[in-house]
């Protein structure tokens, strides 16, 4: 990372620079921001991002990973998502961005049932949706800077804009020497912020993280956290699932656990009387002192 790159990722502690660099789709338009008190205001009268109710799924004819999963992440919210190898991590976030549906139970998000969706009505809800995959996901054949642009040019955003925004948001994750690089010339950690930043770029409603600081040190990993707090902070929905201690013990946020098929809800015990009542822009977590 260059000392450039590396002040630009200091920025990301105003929020105001995150919300310039990542311009969003339908009607969020650059300009058009709403105050964090209008959020806070909104977000009350809005539908959780996502809600279960008695989800059950078993892959093939295998045994149910999920017995009974009932929990709801509340609009604006930040959670970590947490459990041991196999837990069914992975699975909970396929589930969420409707990779498949469940072998029961209903699954809501942003108010709407979508167990049942039909199929060519799914990409209408998975635009509203961010993901980090573990493995990345890349497109081989474009280069870093047309991989973050791919969501913009889906959405019809100008050449212009992506020019403007794109570059810039590469260079706070610190790939500002990486633009025209293929994925296969990219390190591991590279490629994962090259992942990170297609899925920041559109200021999607939702955001689904899977292990998305497993491949850099911890210093970037505190930096790429701290993006994802801003974009939190602008009313984006978080869920990050890790296996990262350092991480849920360094930020205040809930815990939502996979243990035996099912989903335990974990108050930070630091914060206990605190979670669920929005502070400091309506988070139910924030960063202890280092
Ligand atoms: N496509 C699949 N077909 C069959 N079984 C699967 C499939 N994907 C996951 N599983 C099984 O479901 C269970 C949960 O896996 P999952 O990858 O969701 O766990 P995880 O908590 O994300 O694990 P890790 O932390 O190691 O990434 C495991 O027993 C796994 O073998």
């Amino acid at each position: 990372m260059t000392s450039k790159d590396e002040c630009a990722v200091k920025r990301l502690n105003t929020g105001v620079t995150v919300a310039r660099l990542c311009p969003g789709l339908q009607g969020r338009a650059r300009g058009e921001e709403r105050t964090i008190t209008q959020r806070l205001r909104t977000r009350r009268e809005e539908a959780p991002a996502a809600r279960f109710e008695a989800v059950g799924l078993r892959y093939g004819t295998g045994p149910e990973i999920f017995t009974d999963i009932n929990f709801e992440l509340p609009a604006g919210s930040f959670h970590f998502l947490t459990g041991a190898s196999g837990a069914g991590k992975s699975s909970l976030l396929s589930l969420l961005y409707l990779a498949q549906r469940p072998t029961r139970g209903t699954i809501r998000l942003f108010g709407r049932e979508v167990t049942t969706v039909p199929r060519q009505q799914l990409p209408i809800v998975r635009r509203r949706i961010g993901v980090v995959f573990q493995d990345f996901r890349l497109i081989d054949h474009l280069s870093t800077l047309d991989n973050v642009a791919l969501p913009l040019r889906v959405a019809g955003i100008s050449e212009d804009e992506i020019q403007r925004h794109v570059p810039e948001l590469l260079a706070w994750v610190g790939l500002r020497d990486h633009m025209h690089a293929l994925p296969e010339t990219l390190s591991g950690g590279q490629k994962q912020r090259v992942a990170i930043a297609r899925a920041v770029i559109s200021r999607p409603d939702l955001l689904l993280a899977d292990e998305p600081t497993g491949n850099v040190d911890d210093r970037i990993a505190m930096r790429l956290l701290h993006l994802f707090i801003e974009l939190n902070k602008l009313g984006t929905t978080v869920l990050i699932a890790t296996h990262s201690e350092a991480l849920i013990d360094r930020f205040r946020f809930p815990r939502l656990h996979l243990e035996g098929g099912r989903m335990h809800r974990v108050t930070p015990v630091r914060d206990a009387a605190r979670v669920g009542f929005p502070e400091r822009g309506g988070r139910d977590g924030q960063e202890s002192t280092p």
